[in-house]
């Protein structure tokens, strides 16, 4: 079984403005509302290719039920922590030529709530997948997704890790699974600014995160395709598939959620890493993210 933990979700408020101006009063073309936070994005792409999973994490307020009330309409299984206080947080999406976030600081966790959720997480089987995704919100300490894999370690768990910066170093030594940063955020882990037409420098850096603890290294590089370093050594690159960008909110948690759906399918880590850049750009290529057959539809095409 795959859980998802978001410790953030969002209702991500996309809007399209075709010449935004800045200190006016701006009207949008169009609207569109999605639950969003990159745990929850995982979920419902996993969901879509089939594979059974669980959505944890914490919501809070009316924007909290309204996003527990769309997941469940959507079937996904979901188990959220409802927080005593605050909302759940709106993340505005602005396409206007170039796109432009506003992303939420979110409510409070406080201490009952989190050990709630360590709760949760201790009731995990041997052979489970846990996926944590995303950033925290400020109220927590830096070392929350350390915390929970040190607590978890030894229980033959697999752990997935998307996220930045020190969230991200300091699960390295836990023997993550995978993790997934994209190029700028591999490159400000080894201190030097990588481009996707570097993929020697790319793959060392991705090494160098192997030698810290990580098993498998999946750098997503937006258009440019993405590259995996293998737990066996092997680099493998993948080219990203053809298509006019509509929307790159949540293509890298599609990624995500391909690369397992495809590593639990096959157990073949070039057919993960295929399925990963389809279901990535699928949501690239997509108003929202991806539907099944508009993947399959990107995998016929690397
Ligand atoms: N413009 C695009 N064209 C084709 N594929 C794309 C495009 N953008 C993203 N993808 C696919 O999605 C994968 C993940 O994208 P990206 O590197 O932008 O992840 P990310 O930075 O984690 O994104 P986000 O945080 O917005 O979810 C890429 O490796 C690629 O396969
Ligand atoms: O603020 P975070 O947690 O880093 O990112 C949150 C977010 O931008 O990530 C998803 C796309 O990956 C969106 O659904 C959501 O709004």
């Amino acid at each position: 079984m795959i859980y998802t933990v978001t410790f953030n979700p969002a209702l991500d408020y996309v809007v399209r403005v075709t010449d935004f101006r800045l200190g006016a009063t701006n009207r949008c073309e169009r609207e569109e509302l999605y639950c969003g936070g990159k745990g929850i994005n995982v979920s419902l792409v996993l969901h879509e290719l089939g594979i059974q999973n669980a959505a944890l994490g914490f919501i809070a307020g009316f924007t909290g039920a309204a996003l527990k009330q769309e997941l469940d309409a959507r079937g996904i299984t979901t188990d959220f922590i409802l927080l005593p206080r605050g909302f759940s947080r709106i993340n505005v999406k602005l396409k206007s030529g170039e796109e432009t976030e506003i992303n939420g600081r979110g409510p409070q966790i406080d201490p009952r709530s989190l050990e709630a959720l360590y709760r949760k997480l201790d009731a995990l089987r041997p052979g489970d997948t846990l996926v944590l995704a995303g950033s925290i919100p400020a109220s927590l300490p830096a070392d929350v997704y350390e915390q929970i894999l040190r607590r978890l370690s030894g229980r033959e768990l697999r752990f997935v890790v998307d996220a930045a910066g020190s969230l991200l170093e300091r699960v390295l030594p836990y023997r993550p699974f995978l993790i997934k940063p994209n190029h700028h955020e591999l490159g400000e882990l080894a201190g030097t600014a990588l481009s996707p037409d570097d993929g020697e420098r790319i793959a060392q850096c991705a090494r160098g995160l192997q030698r810290r603890g990580a098993r498998n290294v999946l750098v997503s590089m937006a258009g440019f395709g993405a590259l995996l370093v293998t737990e066996t050594g092997e680099v493998l690159r993948q080219r990203a598939a053809q298509g006019a960008l509509k929307n790159s909110v949540g293509a890298g948690d599609s990624m995500v959620a391909g690369f397992l759906a495809g590593y639990s399918e096959k157990g073949d880590y070039r057919y993960a890493l295929r399925l990963g850049t389809a279901a990535g750009g699928a949501t690239a290529f997509s108003d929202g993210l991806a539907v099944r057959s508009c993947i399959e539809e990107v995998l016929k095409t690397l």
